[in-house]
């Protein structure tokens, strides 16, 4: 299967690495490959992440190459590349509650926007109340097809009552909904935490800045549809 036929798809010679953006140089780097058996040759088919942000980018990638084990010459697979986000345009709706973190979980999206050459007026920042109202906002943008990923920044904390329940329920139904009933990737960016000090670690802290990660997860989710899902199935 030739590359184009895969059009981002991450296929490489066995002794070819994926090209890294240079700005990712200086981070860690995971690099998982597989073998696919054909007729003619056996090229490997690399999963290559260079991600400054820790397990959740790794741990999708060891998933991908998994799946991978069982793939045969005539199964696709369809990746989202990474390497630049340029020329995508994404929403960030955030909720104002606990602005101390969602500010710092905001800057840490916009911080990884950057690094992946999104350019500024690419960008739009919705602010809501709290995170009950981002599903509904999320939906409304990504209807507009004016984007090709919405991003959802929030941080709800535990207090006395079952409110927490109520208030996590609601934001997770409502930005999964809002993505599957607007067609457009809603990623969840929303800390759900028992105390404040584990908000502030996820939020830039000791445990990183899941602001930051979730932008990579839309800036993949973006490339995944605008190469693939959009186009070529
Ligand atoms: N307790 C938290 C809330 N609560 C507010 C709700 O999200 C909502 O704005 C209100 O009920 C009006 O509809 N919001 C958060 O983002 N985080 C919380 O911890
Ligand atoms: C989301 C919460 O649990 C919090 O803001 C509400 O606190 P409480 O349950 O003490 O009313």
């Amino acid at each position: 299967m030739s590359a184009s036929a895969l059009g981002q798809c991450n296929v490489v010679p066995r002794t070819t690495t994926s090209s890294v953006h240079p700005l990712q140089s200086h981070r860690h780097l995971s690099t998982l490959s597989f073998n696919r058996q054909t007729a003619n040759s056996s090229p490997a088919l690399s999963c290559t992440r260079s991600t400054g942000f820790g397990s959740a980018i790794e741990r999708h990638c060891v998933d991908q190459n998994r799946s991978g084990l069982f793939a045969t010459a005539a199964v696709r697979e369809l990746n989202g590349s990474v390497v630049s986000a340029k020329g995508h345009r994404f929403a960030i709706v955030v909720a104002r509650f606990n602005d101390l973190i969602t500010k710092k979980l905001l800057e840490g999206a916009l911080d990884t926007f950057k690094k992946y050459s999104v350019r500024e007026e690419d960008i739009d920042v919705i602010w809501v109340p709290g995170c009950f109202e981002i599903g509904v906002a999320a939906q409304h943008l990504g209807k507009s097809q004016k984007y090709q990923a919405i991003l959802c920044i929030g941080a709800v904390i535990r207090g006395d009552t079952s409110h927490y329940d109520a208030v996590v329920n609601a934001t997770t139904s409502g930005v999964l909904s809002a993505g599957l009933n607007s067609g457009t990737p809603c990623i969840f960016g929303v800390l759900t935490c028992d105390t404040l000090e584990q908000a502030f670690d996820r939020a830039g802290g000791k445990a990183g800045n899941k602001g930051g990660e979730t932008a990579l997860t839309a800036i993949e989710m973006a490339s995944l549809f605008e190469h693939h899902l959009k186009s070529s199935l």
